[in-house]
C-alpha cells in the first residue's frame, strides 16, 4: 500500500488529499500540521474550512484511508511520497521584504523531513514557491540525508477557492516537474500513478522541475493579469459612458481571447494572486529583468488603484465625507462561497473608509466577527502567516467603529450607504425595498461586484454605483475619484 503524507492541513492540503484519499482507496493517506486545533477541527464535524463538497468527501473516507494528525514526525517517517503544502507568504522583514516569498514555514518541513527519514522518499512541492526552490530543497535533503534517497518533484496546485472539489475532480491539468534522470522519471511516473486513477492521461502534464514551478507563478499572473485589464477598461468606461459588462463580451467572444475571468470587480482578493505576482517581480528583479519585473508590478498597482478609486467614490459621492456615517458592507470573503478573507478587497475598502472615520456594519455569511476584527487590525502582509506562528497584533483602534452583525438587513438599517463587496449569490435577492425604507437618504449603493440590477434599485429612489457602468446623474460631476 502506498502511503502518502502531506505536511499542511490547509485550503490545499485538506481538500487535496480527501479528493486523492477518495480517488484512490489503496493509498493510505495522513494530513498533518502543526496547528492542533485545525486538525482537531478537521477531525470534528466541523471543518476547519468552508468550501461546497467538501464535508461529504471527508466523510466518505477519513478514518479509512484518510487521517488527519499532529503527529508529524511519525507520519512523515512512515510515508513513500511527502507532500508539502504549507504557506508561503510574503517576507515582511529583512531582504526582500514585501516581495520576496518567505519559506521559513518550507525550511523547516524539509529540514525535519531530513531528520526523521529512514527510508527513500519523493517529496512533492504542493506549496506555491519560487522557480529554483526545489534546488535549495535538494541541498537540504540530501546534506542530512544519512544515505537516504530523495527525489523532488514540483506538482503545482492550481485549485481556487469556492470550487476546489471541483476542481479536483476534474482538474483542467495536473503538472509534475522533476528531475530528467532515469530516478527523477520513475518519481514523476509513482504520483503519475496516483492522479491516474481519475485524472485522464492527457490532463497530466510532465516537465522539469524548473518549468513546472515558474508555470504556477505564470499561470496565477496571467489571471490577475485578465482582472486588471478589465478593471483598467472599468474605469475608462465610466468616464466615457460605455459599459464594461457589454465591452468584456465583446472582448471575450473573441475565441482567442475567451470570456473568463473578465469580470470587472473593485479588486482581485485572495491569498495568492498579490503574493505570487510580488514573488515574481522579485525573481524578475535578482535575475536582472528589471523591465520584466515592472511590467507586471503594474498588475498589483491597478488592483490598488481599483480599490482606491472605490473608496474614493464613495466618500465622494456622500458630501466628500463619511464621518459618524453608518456605511453597511455586505460581503467580507474576497469570493463568493468560501470564508478565507486573506487580502479580500474589503479589508482595503474598509480601512480607507475607517480612515475617513466612518462607522461600519459588516454582514458576512461565511466569516466570524473575530476574523473580520482581527483583518481590520492586522498590519499588511501579516494575514498569511499562521495565526499560531505570528506576533501578537496591537488591538486595533478602530474596533469601535466596527460592528458585525447577522443579516444584510440589520447591516443596512439606519444607513446611510451599502457596499458590495462580495458576490454572495443573497446580495441579489434581497428585499431592496425593505432595505431602501430603513436607510438614511440619500440612500446610496455600491456594487463593488457587479450583482444587483441597478435600474430596478434606481427605480426604488437609491443612487447607484456599479463598477465600470454608466454613473448616474448624482455621480456624474464629482471630483476626481482616483
Ligand atoms: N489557498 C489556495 O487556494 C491555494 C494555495 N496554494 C498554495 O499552497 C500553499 C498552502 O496554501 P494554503 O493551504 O492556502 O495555506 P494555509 O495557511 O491554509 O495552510 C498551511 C498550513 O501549513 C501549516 N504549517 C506551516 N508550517 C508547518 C510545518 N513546519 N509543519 C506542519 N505544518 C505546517 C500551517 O499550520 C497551516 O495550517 C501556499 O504556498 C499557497 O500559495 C496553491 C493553490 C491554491
Ligand atoms: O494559487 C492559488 O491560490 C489559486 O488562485 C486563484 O484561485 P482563488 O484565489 O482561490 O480564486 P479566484 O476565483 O481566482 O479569484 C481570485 C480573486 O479574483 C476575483 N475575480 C475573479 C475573476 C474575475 O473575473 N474577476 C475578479 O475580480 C475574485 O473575486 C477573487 O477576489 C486561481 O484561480 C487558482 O487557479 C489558483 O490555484
Amino acid at each position: 500500500m502506498v502511503k502518502i503524507c502531506c505536511i499542511g492541513a490547509g485550503y490545499v492540503g485538506g481538500p487535496t488529499m480527501a479528493v486523492i484519499a477518495l480517488k484512490c482507496p489503496s493509498v493510505q493517506v495522513a494530513v498533518v500540521d502543526i496547528a492542533q486545533k485545525r486538525i482537531e477541527a478537521w477531525n470534528s464535524d466541523k471543518l476547519p474550512i468552508y468550501e461546497p463538497g467538501l464535508d461529504d468527501v471527508v466523510k466518505q473516507c477519513r478514518g479509512k484511508n484518510l487521517f488527519f494528525s499532529t503527529e508529524v514526525e511519525k507520519h512523515v517517517a512512515e510515508a513513500d511520497i511527502v507532500f508539502v503544502s504549507v504557506n508561503t507568504p510574503t517576507k515582511t522583514t529583512g531582504l526582500g521584504a514585501g516581495k520576496a516569498a518567505d519559506l521559513t514555514y518550507w525550511e523547516s518541513a524539509a529540514r525535519m523531513i531530513a531528520d526523521v527519514s529512514k527510508s527513500s522518499k519523493i517529496v512533492v512541492e504542493k506549496s506555491t514557491v519560487p522557480v529554483k526552490t526545489a534546488e535549495a530543497i535538494e541541498k537540504i535533503l540530501t546534506h542530512n540525508s544519512k544515505g537516504i534517497k530523495f527525489q523532488i518533484l514540483s506538482n503545482p496546485e492550481f485549485l481556487a477557492e469556492g470550487t476546489a472539489i471541483q476542481d479536483l475532480f476534474n482538474p483542467d491539468r495536473v503538472l509534475i516537474g522533476g528531475r530528467e534522470t532515469p530516478e527523477g522519471q520513475d518519481a514523476i511516473k509513482a504520483l503519475k500513478d496516483v492522479y491516474a486513477q481519475w485524472v485522464p492521461e492527457d490532463r497530466i502534464l510532465t516537465t522539469n522541475l524548473w518549468s513546472a514551478e515558474l508555470s504556477k507563478l505564470a499561470a496565477n499572473a496571467f489571471l490577475a493579469q485578465r482582472i486588471s485589464s478589465v478593471n483598467a477598461m472599468s474605469a475608462l468606461c465610466e468616464a466615457t459612458g460605455a459599459n464594461v459588462i457589454e465591452v468584456s463580451y465583446a472582448v471575450g467572444k473573441d475565441t482567442r481571447i475567451g470570456p473568463k475571468f473578465l469580470n470587472a470587480s473593485v479588486g482581485f482578493g485572495g491569498s495568492c494572486f498579490q503574493k505570487d505576482i510580488l514573488n515574481l517581480v522579485y525573481i524578475c528583479e535578482c535575475n536582472g529583468l528589471p523591465e520584466v519585473a515592472e511590467y507586471w508590478k503594474q498588475v498589483i498597482k491597478i488592483n490598488d488603484y481599483q480599490k482606491n478609486r472605490f473608496v474614493n467614490r464613495v466618500v465622494a459621492s456622500m458630501f466628500n465625507t463619511v464621518a459618524k456615517k453608518k456605511i453597511a458592507i455586505l460581503g467580507f470573503a474576497f469570493k463568493k462561497d468560501t470564508g478565507d478573507t486573506r487580502e479580500t478587497p474589503a479589508i482595503d475598502v474598509c480601512k480607507g473608509l475607517l480612515g475617513d472615520k466612518a462607522e461600519l456594519s459588516i454582514y458576512d455569511p461565511q466569516v466570524t466577527e473575530d476574523q473580520i476584527h482581527k483583518d481590520l487590525a492586522l498590519s499588511k502582509f501579516d494575514w498569511d502567516h499562521p495565526l499560531h506562528l505570528q506576533p501578537m497584533s496591537a488591538s486595533s483602534s478602530t474596533e469601535k467603529q466596527v460592528t458585525v452583525v447577522g443579516d444584510a438587513y440589520e447591516a443596512a438599517k439606519g444607513a446611510h450607504g451599502l457596499c458590495i463587496m462580495t458576490e454572495w449569490d443573497e446580495f441579489k435577492t434581497l428585499d431592496y425595498k425593505k432595505i431602501f425604507d430603513n436607510m438614511q437618504k440619500p440612500a446610496f449603493i455600491f456594487d463593488g461586484r457587479n450583482v444587483v440590477n441597478a435600474d430596478e434599485l434606481r427605480e426604488i429612489g437609491f443612487i447607484v454605483f456599479s463598477i465600470g457602468k454608466p454613473l448616474d446623474a448624482w455621480l456624474k460631476d464629482m471630483p476626481a475619484v482616483a
